[in-house]
């Protein structure tokens, strides 16, 4: 990352949609939104978890994409276009000799060079009276963070689930990342409970923005997406929110100043006993 002391200010944008099945569909919807979050003058977009899929996990391998297929080929193209930073949400990615997908998100720089690459660590197993989800039967788990150094600072990568694991941002070096970017297909079961107080933890303890795109909306399992896509600074404070039920593109300026500031003024990061 570049030295923080400087007084970078740019706009970020999160984009909320309720991807379905189709794909074109989906990417259709993607191309339009970030040329829209493009043209609102903002220089990182980050689009939802499985926004060019969403539909049942047993169907995802079907629906699975090399790192050079369609999916990835006109994100890389929109980030280009658009001179922008893109954190392209994630899609099933295929892997060789194995039944199970990556869940996988990447980051595009304004030249449509593939900066990031990060596969979705924590997988969403869970038994909750009416939510009953077991991603890792169809979802291999990745093994490594991404962290990439830009001229916006340095910004990582998580994915939905990963929200609850603290010990993922604390893995990395935190003095290098100014912005954690969230794509996520959040439920609302789980949503209305626990997603901006994770969100808003995450960005207080790590001292970093936090950039979250959640679906919303009902997809074809029956399970309901939470919206309320997050802008979040690094002292918590919620700089744009969106609505539970619409597509939207949600945008906020983030000022490297204001991280610099928080870091100095309270130097968390400087006080951790390992
Ligand atoms: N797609 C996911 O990882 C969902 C995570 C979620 O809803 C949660 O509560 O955690």
């Amino acid at each position: 990352m570049r030295n923080l002391t400087m007084s970078d200010r740019w706009i970020a944008a999160a984009v909320q949609m309720n991807a379905g099945e189709d794909k074109e569909v989906n990417l259709q919807t993607a191309e339009r939104l970030i040329a829209e979050a493009a043209a609102q003058g903002a220089r990182l977009v980050v689009l939802p978890e499985l926004f060019n899929y969403l539909g049942r996990l047993e169907d995802l391998a079907e629906h699975a994409e090399s790192l050079d297929g369609p999916t990835a080929t006109r994100m890389r193209q929109a980030a280009q276009k658009h001179e922008i930073f893109l954190v392209a949400g994630s899609f099933a990615e295929l892997r060789q000799g194995d039944d199970r997908v990556s869940n996988t998100s990447l980051l595009f720089d304004p030249q449509g060079k593939q900066l990031g690459l990060y596969r979705k660590m924590h997988l969403f197993d869970i038994d909750l009276p009416d939510v009953h989800v077991h991603e890792s039967k169809y979802v291999a788990p990745g093994d490594l963070p991404s962290v990439c150094p830009t001229e916006l600072g340095g910004l990582a990568q998580a994915i939905c689930y990963d929200l609850r694991f603290p010990e993922l941002p604390r893995s990395l070096n935190l003095r290098e990342v100014a912005c954690l970017a969230l794509p996520a297909a959040f439920t609302a079961k789980t949503g209305a409970a626990h997603w901006e107080v994770l969100i808003r933890a995450r960005a207080i303890e790590n001292q970093l923005f936090v950039i979250a795109a959640n679906q919303f909306g009902r997809y074809v399992s029956g399970i309901q997406s939470y919206g309320h896509s997050l802008i979040v600074d690094p002292w918590g404070t919620v700089l744009a929110a969106a609505s539970g039920d619409a597509e939207e593109i949600i945008t906020a300026e983030i000022s490297l100043d204001k991280l610099r500031e928080v870091r100095q003024h309270m130097p968390t990061l400087g006080h951790r006993r390992i």
